[in-house]
């Protein structure tokens, strides 16, 4: 699998191949049914975890059914009434049937999300019995990248809520890969593991959820009532804000003051040459587990806890998050080497102090749990309003979606708060002898803090992976703006199975982006990815299918990959209707026609049904309305410049790019945010597309209505209405875009500049004359 293997100035006198294969070696003990439990002795038999399917799944086939049946009517009016070659419109026409077929091939592919949906249940008590003190090392690996934008103070909040997991802290290590390589960061981590010698006990002792201090603190604004508690709790807050205050005003200065830098030798890693692309490795145990003197306030051992910067050259491309990630497998590897990594995101606290042993109870089990590699919990995020006014909680993907994906085979992986079997993600292929179970390996015990130190160090130069399969067949995937997906995908390929688990109490809580710009720009990125992915060696109708995957699995992700060329006949749809409303050409049957049928019954019983599933999962009427307009505002811009992008990077006219999420907001903005007002505020070319659409519709909403009051008359409504309909909703929709360029004179409206030029592009629409659209009135 690996090629050359050289061993120019490894220390340990062995080659990178070795070095490689080491990383990911197991040790492997065959698997037979049964002995496990007679191992144990009695009383904890059973499985570890349960799963169930979801209910009156056969009303909703039939309504599916229904729909593709109104469908493919809808197909066959289309088919039969194009106009002949020559005929004027004929293209209109076509363009319109087009995305209908796409509407309707997409919508076959969501069927995947709710034909056979599973839900996850997990025996804890019984996996702390049955396993007690053969639990397996749990590593925790945590990325960040922009001190400026994912605040330090922010990051170790995630780290100590990773140290503070309800997991015996000498099976638990935590990693900070910081691809910032920040001083800022590295003294907050330092910080941090001082902080943990009293954060970690106190939240022990007082079963407190969650463990990120500062959400604690958050919410329990008033301390605890009962005596003892009540004291600590005011001395573990005072600690913590103190802390925190230290880091920000470090963050603040820019820099760490000369007295700070006496505090730790890690410190001289940074000189004044240090930047961000340019330096060298930085690795530094911070809490070494082993360490008899590594305990915390209580006499307790405390977790293991490393910062890592892995080497940055300017002319060497580091691979974003999926370099970093590829870094810590191997720095890990030689540390604490856990079986079982759970990655988050800088900004995703543990919000569930017993998640860790809820995905043990997958990987344990007997049964089951050889074959399972990846744990994905729901990505959910703690500052969600209301009416989520951009769509960002990802409500349906949560609740509807993954558990669907999970019927057939496993949800993907969506690199936060997923837990993964070392071997499996290291590239390991699933084989009869991987019917074993997760072993206890035991920490490395001879090697010093410093010996592991210079040994991780040496596994991250920026020469390390070269001709080795890191970031190909091991590892996570380079190349790849989602690196979480087509890893996940390339896993399942590999013969894998993954588990979707979604508990009551929510494991993993983050920051979703608070602008419309930033959101846009972040499904940018997203669906730019899982493009690619289909245009990859990994389609999963290709790919995928060779490999075995279910059909069902195969549809699931299609239906992500696919994102980007939604992007088009949501154009057509959002463009054409309109656009011949106001010249009076109908494109849909009339009223009184007898196709007009299945174009209403797929209409309205297409949105009834999401109206009804989103209040089902908990959304009000207005967030579904929100919903809706985030989907068009997303296909009319992040999907069309992705597929741009996509197009041009194919053609090797653009590199991939990865546009970090920021973390932090200026407060008008934010408090905007919290009134659920849409945010502009700077041009950008997303915005004019979405202004010029909604003043577009405006117009030829105008113009199409008056048109029918003074012209034309009823007879004309009757042939228009299925346009009156689309129109009319695209303006309703649009309703916050035209508040934002007409009535706003906060920083967020629409920039001048945009808003003038929509105005002048719609008004060509006016211009534009009627013989370039004109149509055969056929259905009248
Ligand atoms: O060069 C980089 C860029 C990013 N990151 C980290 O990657 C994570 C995700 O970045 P973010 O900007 O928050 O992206 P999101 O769109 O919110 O993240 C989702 O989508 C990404 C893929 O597009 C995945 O990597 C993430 O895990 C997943 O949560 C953050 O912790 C970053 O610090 C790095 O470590 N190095
Ligand atoms: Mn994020």
């Amino acid at each position: 699998m690996l090629r050359s293997s050289d061993d120019r100035g490894r220390g340990r006198g062995r080659g990178r191949e070795s070095a490689s294969r080491e990383v990911c070696s197991f040790s492997i003990k065959p698997y037979i049914p049964g002995e496990r439990k007679r191992e144990m002795g009695g009383g904890v038999e059973g499985p570890l975890f349960e799963t169930k399917g979801g209910k009156g799944r056969i009303w909703y086939k039939l309504y599916a059914c229904s729909v593709f049946v109104g469908t493919c009517l809808i197909w066959v009016y289309r088919a039969i009434h194009i106009p002949k070659l020559g005929e004027e419109g004929r293209w209109i026409w076509l363009a319109l049937f087009g995305a209908e077929l796409w509407f309707g091939f997409y919508w076959v592919l969501n069927q995947s999300a709710r034909w056979n949906p599973v839900y996850r249940r997990t025996f804890k008590e019984m996996l702390s019995k049955r396993y007690q003190d053969k639990l397996p090392n749990v590593d925790v690996f945590v990325c960040t990248a922009d001190p400026m934008i994912e605040p330090p103070a922010m990051v170790i909040n995630t780290v100590l809520s990773g140290m503070a997991y309800e997991y015996p802290p000498e099976k638990l290590s935590v990693y900070l890969s910081d691809d910032a390589c920040s001083e800022l960061t590295f003294y907050a981590l330092l910080e941090a593991s001082r902080f943990a010698k009293s954060w970690i006990p106190f939240c022990k002792k007082f079963k407190v959820e969650p463990r990120s201090p500062a959400a604690y603190f958050k919410e329990e604004r008033v301390g605890p009532k009962d005596g003892l508690q009540a004291a600590e709790w005011e001395k573990t807050k005072s600690l913590y804000t103190e802390m925190e205050n230290r880091i920000n005003d470090v963050v603040k200065f820019g820099k760490v003051t000369e007295n700070i830098r006496q505090q730790h030798r890690g410190f001289l890693g940074w000189n004044r040459a240090t930047t961000s692309r340019d330096h060298q490795a930085i690795l530094h145990i911070l809490i070494d587990g082993r360490d008899k003197n590594a305990i915390d306030d209580e006499g307790f051992t405390l977790p293991t806890l490393v910062y890592m910067a892995r080497e940055k050259r300017p002319y060497r491309h580091h691979n974003f998050k999926a370099g970093a990630m590829n870094s810590l497998l191997r720095v890990s590897s030689e540390i604490s080497n856990g079986a079982v990594i759970l990655n988050v995101d800088c900004d995703m606290y543990s919000n569930n102090s017993e998640t860790v042993k809820d995905a043990l109870c997958f990987f344990m089990d007997e049964e089951k749990g050889h074959e399972i590699a990846y744990v994905q919990l729901p990505q959910l995020f703690n500052n969600i309003t209301k009416n989520d006014i951009y769509g960002s909680s990802l409500i349906l993907y949560n609740k509807v979606d993954f558990h669907g994906l999970d019927g057939y085979g496993g949800p993907l992986y969506v690199g936060s708060g997923c837990f993964h079997r070392r071997d499996s993600l290291c590239g390991r292929r699933f084989d009869e002898t991987c019917k074993a179970a997760i072993q206890v390996n035991d920490r490395n015990m001879e090697s010093s803090a410093s010996t592991l130190e210079e040994r991780g160090k040496s596994l991250i130069t920026c020469t390390y992976e070269d001709n080795t399969e890191w970031g190909k067949e091991m590892g996570l995937k380079y190349g790849c703006p989602v690196e979480d997906v087509i890893t996940g995908l390339a896993i399942k390929c590999r013969g894998w199975k993954s588990i979707y688990f979604n508990p009551s109490r929510m494991g993993f809580l983050g920051v979703a982006p608070v602008t419309l710009a930033q959101t846009l720009v972040q499904h940018k990125r997203w669906s730019e990815g899982d493009f690619q992915i289909f245009l990859s060696k990994y389609c999963p109708f290709l790919h995928g299918r060779k490999r075995k995957l279910k059909l069902g699995l195969q549809m699931g992700y299609s239906m992500y990959c696919l994102w980007a060329p939604c992007s088009f006949p949501t154009m057509c749809y959002v463009i054409i209707p309109s656009f011949t409303l106001l010249h009076g050409i109908s494109l849909f049957p009339k009223v009184s026609d007898i196709w007009f049928l299945p174009f209403l019954y797929v209409i309205t019983a297409t949105t009834i049904f999401s109206l009804w599933e989103a209040l089902l999962i908990g959304c009000t009427m207005k967030r579904w309305w929100n919903e809706q307009r985030m989907y068009l505002f997303k296909r009319l811009t992040s999907y069309s410049f992705a597929f741009i992008d996509t197009i041009l990077k194919h053609l090797g006219l653009k590199m991939s790019t990865f546009v970090v999420t920021s973390k932090v907001t200026d407060e008008a903005v934010s408090k905007r945010y919290e009134q659920e007002i849409m945010e502009f505020g700077l041009p950008s070319p997303m915005f004019t597309i979405l202004a010029t659409l909604a003043m577009l519709n405006l117009v030829c909403l105008i113009g199409g209505t008056k048109r029918w009051v003074l012209d034309e008359g009823i007879g004309l409504f009757g042939s228009l209405l299925l346009q009156f309909v689309l129109c009319g909703s695209a303006v309703l929709i649009n309703m916050p875009v035209y508040q934002a360029m007409f009535f706003r004179n906060d920083a967020g409206r629409m920039p001048t500049s945009i808003t003038l030029t929509s105005v002048a592009l719609a008004m060509l629409a006016y211009i534009v004359p009627e013989r370039y659209f004109r149509f055969p009135r056929i259905s009248q």
